[in-house]
């Protein structure tokens, strides 16, 4: 077992009711600095009462699985896909092994490189001369274009992996679409994640072009308090998720191992679906309260299923099968109807607000970047956004960008990201 995959508490001390499950997510501010630290669970709760200085928060990047995947979800977020400039597979291994080295170097922090006067200074100096990791995560993920014929990877390809297709309300913009990489940078603060993608820029210019990127924000109360984060629509956001803590659940439905049949370096990754998508908050803000909420099927303020008190209260389909609760036709139902036991949306999301400016014709650019991690990207997001094909919500949102990636799996010892895949394909 490795750092990463240590129960933040024992198993006896089960995860069965909401409050522990938002007292589990809590672990986002101390867990990972606690994990970081090898303190075990004692220490845990004793730390909660004496919070650790988030910005002197590491999370570690090594283990079975990569971090930023069932983290909790830090409040600054850049997501920024790249095109490899490597033309063949020892090049594809630099670039790596670079990326690795630099994920590293930044989350771990420490004193800033410094280097001749007449040099041009070997770090952005934007976070001082002491990098703070702030509890920084960096996930690399690949697109499908990466298993072309560049680099010999084709039969390596994960079986499900393919360029993201259009659905039925999206408009694609290709600028905003794939790349043969994708970084997820995570922080507690925006200097953090700026911070680091610049590092990434500057020390990889001939070997990655950045492609497209966007930005994504939490609520920093939702963050602090351990709380659901609100959405831009004002709905609170990520109530019905797995819980993480269940390394059980993670195994069923984030992470690749045996039962999925994949190319054997695979193990330990994740297909991730990432979205971008634009609301028309105008026309949201003059909807009446009462056909927001029977969108999504729950409460605004408290977050509780419709007809329910608590925002963790069981939504009791069964005994609503017309709907006179929560319409049939609601995000959450179509999302998860929960037919055949609890997931039938088999997926882990952890998704972000964006802010842009203004769209051309003068509107709001705001929106989500919703990205979500599952093993098998067929019975997650392919299958669960079916289902929402042709929902209410869909008037008030527009998807234009975004794509399928495959996670890499964690890196142990002094491996480089991506190891096992460049070692498979020779
Ligand atoms: C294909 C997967 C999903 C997409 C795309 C998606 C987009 C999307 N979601 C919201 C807001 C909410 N989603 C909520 C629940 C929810 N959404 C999905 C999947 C997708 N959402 C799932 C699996 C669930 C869980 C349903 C459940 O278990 O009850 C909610 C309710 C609160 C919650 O559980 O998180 C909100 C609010 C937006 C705004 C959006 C894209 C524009
Ligand atoms: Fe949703």
């Amino acid at each position: 077992m490795t750092e990463q995959d240590k129960p933040v508490l024992s198993p006896p001390v089960a995860i069965a009711n909401p409050q522990r499950r938002s007292l589990l997510r809590g672990a986002g501010l101390f867990g990972g600095g606690l994990l970081a630290g090898g303190l075990g669970s004692a220490a845990w709760f004793g730390q909660l009462a004496k919070p650790v200085d988030p910005a002197q928060q590491v999370v570690p990047y090594r283990g079975q699985h990569q971090a930023g995947i069932t983290t909790p979800a830090a409040q600054e977020a850049i997501f920024i896909a790249f095109d490899v400039l490597a033309r063949d597979r020892q090049g594809l291994q630099a670039t790596l092994q670079l990326l690795t080295e630099r994920i590293a170097f930044l989350t771990q922090g420490g004193p800033a490189p410094v280097d001749h006067p007449k040099m041009p200074p070997p770090d952005s100096g934007l976070l001082g001369s002491n990098i703070s990791a702030d509890g920084l995560s960096i996930t690399v993920a690949v697109g499908a274009s990466l298993f072309d014929q560049r680099f010999g990877l084709q039969a390596q390809r994960p079986r499900q992996l393919s360029q993201m297709q259009a659905f039925a309300n999206d408009a694609l913009d290709a600028a905003w679409c794939d790349g043969d990489l994708l970084l997820q940078c995570c922080a507690h603060s925006r200097e953090t994640v700026i911070h680091a993608v610049r590092d990434i820029i500057k020390h990889c210019p001939d070997k990655l072009a950045a492609r497209w990127k966007m930005d994504g924000f939490l609520p920093a109360g939702a963050v602090r308090h351990s709380s659901t984060p609100i959405n831009l629509f004002g709905f609170k956001d990520g109530t019905g998720n797995p819980d993480t803590a269940d390394s059980a659940q993670m195994n069923a439905l984030v992470w690749v191992d045996d039962k999925d049949q994949e190319p054997a370096w695979a193990k330990g990754g994740s297909y991730v679906a990432i979205r971008l998508i634009r609301f028309t908050l105008e026309q949201w803000d003059r909807t009446p309260l009462g056909e927001q909420q029977g969108i999504f099927g729950r409460d605004k303020a408290s977050g509780a299923p419709l007809g329910k008190t608590h925002e963790f209260d069981d939504p009791g389909f069964a005994a609503d099968p017309h709907g006179q609760q929560v319409p049939l036709d609601s995000h959450m139902r179509r999302a998860e109807p929960r037919q055949h036991g609890r997931h039938d949306a088999r997926l882990l999301r952890r998704s972000y607000s964006y802010s842009l400016g203004l769209t051309k014709s003068g509107q709001l650019d705001m929106g989500l970047v919703f990205i979500c991690f599952q093993s098998n990207l067929q019975t997650g997001f392919i299958a669960t956004q079916h289902r929402l094909d042709g929902e209410p919500l869909e008037e008030y949102i527009k998807p234009f960008g975004g794509g399928y990636f495959f996670a890499l799996p964690g890196v142990s010892g002094s491996d480089y990201l991506g190891a096992g895949l460049l070692q498979a394909g020779r």
